[in-house]
């Protein structure tokens, strides 16, 4: 299904109110890396996005080693950003 990419203005207007996330060099990524007290924690916090990414069939890229957390937030049916990114990232930086 196809997903609508956002504009260059809308991308830019959804990260600046996202301080946390970054653009990836290719302009069609944000990224944000998280750190969390320990595992346990930073499991959490994944088993809490996985939910709500199996709710919105929306899937985020990340890696985890121990206490840290990257994610890389993109729209594959979009070939770049879409709000769905925007959503996500909102949600994440809502619980972590
Ligand atoms: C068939 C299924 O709905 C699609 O492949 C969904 C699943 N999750 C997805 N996640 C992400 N990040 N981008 C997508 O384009 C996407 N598409």
């Amino acid at each position: 299904m196809a997903i609508v990419r956002l504009t260059d203005a809308q991308r830019d207007a959804a990260l600046a109110e996202l301080p946390r996330w970054n653009l990836r060099a290719d302009g069609l990524a944000i990224e944000a890396e998280l750190k969390f007290g320990d595992f346990n924690e930073a499991f959490g916090f994944m088993t809490r996005v996985a939910i709500y990414a199996d709710k919105a069939d929306h899937h985020p890229e990340w890696f985890n080693v121990y206490s840290t957390v990257r994610v890389t937030l993109t729209t594959h049916d979009a070939d770049g950003l879409s709000e769905r990114d925007v959503a996500m990232a909102r949600f994440i930086d809502s619980i972590a």
